[in-house]
């Protein structure tokens, strides 16, 4: 992430996420940055096809991870005062964040 920089702090409109979901709490630490206040921050598959809602002996190892880390990202955007946002069921979850601080 280059453009990770000082310089570039609040000068973004828009971002939206799709890589990695272990990271995503990693990436919106970055990303909160580089947004400006009243700026989306979009991340897709936080509900990772409906298994953050399932109990977790009837989620197939290898869904595990990714339902894992959609869990945790959500707890933390809920707990996020730097951030508004709408957990959507659009396609397989979109968390659309606005900043606010
Ligand atoms: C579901 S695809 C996203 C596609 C993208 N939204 C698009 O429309 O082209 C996930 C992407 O995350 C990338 N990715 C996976 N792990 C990554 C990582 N650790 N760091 C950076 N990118 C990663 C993959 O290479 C892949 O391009």
């Amino acid at each position: 992430m280059c453009w990770v920089q000082p310089a570039n702090e609040g000068s973004y409109d828009f971002a939206f996420i799709d890589a990695d979901k272990e990271n995503y709490v990693n990436y919106h630490e970055k990303l909160i940055k580089l947004v400006k206040i009243g700026g989306l921050l979009v991340y897709d598959n936080t509900l990772w096809g409906g298994r953050v809602s399932w109990p977790e002996d009837k989620v197939p190892p290898h869904f595990r991870p990714g339902r894992d880390a959609a869990i945790e990202f959500n707890k933390t955007i809920t707990n996020d005062s730097r951030v508004e946002f709408a957990l959507t069921s659009v396609g397989d979850g979109l968390n659309i964040c606005r900043r606010i601080a």
